[in-house]
């Protein structure tokens, strides 16, 4: 039998094989499903023929191991930062398929990724399109580039990943657009290939996304008629998954009823930019149950995976399934229960009110821990970071070494004060 399978859409990890992972490569431990990966991509790609495309937002996780299916898959990139360029090139990614967003891109950035030859540079402010051309200028060449819109459409998501709102600091404002177009048009070394917008994230209604559309459709036209022509429609990424009981639309049917909003403009290509709904449910968070601690109203289940390994539930109050894989354990637990992290902060924790039954050296299993997971760990409490796997039929490779103590506090030891 595969000891690993896709149950209720998320990996699913045999106990027996949850267990020998844990001994194996230690706790905690990100696992990867390169099978699911590959099914999220296949969704996004078979319903985006070209010249509509899906560029992976790299930030939800830029293990090369993932980038490297992905790129294989001919996938394109949405990146943040020259990092997350070095990364899809290193992985096998092609330059000339990778839209660069962010707000700060800096000098040496932008010189990076015009010396690569990216595909455009999703821009978000006018100060940025002006130092883009200057440094283009520089380098006598011409950066291709599509503005970052605001629609100021409520995404309905958590705030802290609201994006499209006048009050976030991303993109130029809607009043603002047609004159930051305008100036685009006129500078020696930008050309304009795009419009942008990329309103939120973990979204689960259908309605703000063509909200949106409608919004950047009616900019497209009013472009047209001063004689801007755009021929890029980014509009970011976003679509949610199931992480408790969300129902977000099928990728199917939100790209369907995208590419029908874009029926009467043949000269426009889709592009989409998905990071959590390619990675989030082909990973799981494998954790070891250190101690059990009683109290009177509730019990304190103290893994070994803190917020420095997993920060959405406590950035976010996010919900994240738990599910204790050691056999022995049937059933729910009679109190409620925290599992909690090993770090010094009261908002450390996994999982709130739960019902897991848990003993200590259990493996605990985090799912949906693919997307934001190892991407946004850290070093806090001077804690190493875990490794990660990757299972590929009944293989397993490991894709990020555990770093080790003794390496950090090295480091530690080569600060000068
Ligand atoms: C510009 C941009 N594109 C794409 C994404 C990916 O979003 P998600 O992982 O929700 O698909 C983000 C993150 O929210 C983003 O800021
Ligand atoms: N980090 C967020 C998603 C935000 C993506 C960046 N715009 C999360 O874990 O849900």
């Amino acid at each position: 039998m595969n000891q690993f399978s896709y149950q209720h859409g998320q990996l699913h990890v045999e106990a027996c094989a949850s267990q020998d992972l844990a001994h194996t490569y230690g706790t905690p431990l990100y696992v990867y499903s390169r099978a699911q990966l590959t099914h999220n991509w296949q969704a996004f790609n078979q319903h985006l023929p070209k010249p509509h495309r899906a560029c992976y937002a790299v930030k939800a996780n830029g293990n090369l191991a993932v980038l490297q299916v992905l790129a294989h898959l001919g996938a394109g990139f949405d990146v943040v930062s020259g990092g997350e360029i070095a990364r899809v090139l290193k992985a096998g990614g092609r330059a000339d398929s990778i839209v660069f967003s962010g707000v700060a891109k800096s000098h040496a950035e932008i010189e990076y990724a015009l010396d690569v030859g990216i595909l455009q540079f999703n821009v978000e402010s006018l100060a940025e399109l002006e130092r883009i051309n200057q440094i283009a200028a520089e380098r006598g060449t011409s950066a291709p580039v599509s503005l970052r819109v605001n629609p100021d459409v409520d995404a309905k998501t958590h705030p802290y990943i609201a994006t499209g709102l006048e009050a976030n600091k991303f993109g130029i404002p809607m009043r603002d657009a047609v004159a930051a177009f305008k100036r685009a048009h006129s500078l020696e070394h930008v050309h304009v290939v795009g419009v942008d917008c990329h309103i939120g994230s973990q979204l689960t209604e259908l309605a703000p996304f063509l909200d949106a559309m409608d919004r950047m459709l009616a900019l497209v036209d009013e472009l047209a008629a001063i004689g801007i022509e755009i021929a890029h429609l980014d509009m970011g990424g976003g679509l949610g998954v199931t992480y408790d009981d969300e129902t977000p639309p099928a990728v199917a049917d939100y790209i369907q009823a995208m590419l029908a909003k874009i029926e009467h403009y043949p000269q426009l290509a889709l592009y989409l930019e998905p990071g959590r709904a390619i990675v989030a449910n082909a990973g799981i968070l494998l954790t070891r149950v250190e101690y059990v601690k009683p109290s009177d109203k509730k019990d304190f289940v103290i893994v070994d995976a803190g917020m420095n390994d997993m920060l959405r539930p406590s950035l976010y109050q996010a919900f994240h399934r738990i599910e204790n894989t050691s056999t022995h354990q049937h059933g729910e637990a009679q109190k409620p229960c925290d599992v909690v992290g090993p770090v010094c902060e009261t908002g450390d924790f996994l999982g709130q009110e739960r019902k897991v039954k848990a003993a200590e050296g259990d493996i605990l299993a985090v799912f949906n821990a693919g997307a934001y997971g190892f991407a946004m760990s850290s070093n806090y409490n001077t804690r190493v970071r875990p490794a990660e796997i990757m299972v590929d039929g009944n293989q397993v490779h490991v894709v990020r070494q555990r770093e080790q103590l003794e390496q950090l506090w090295q480091l530690e030891r080569t600060l000068e004060l």
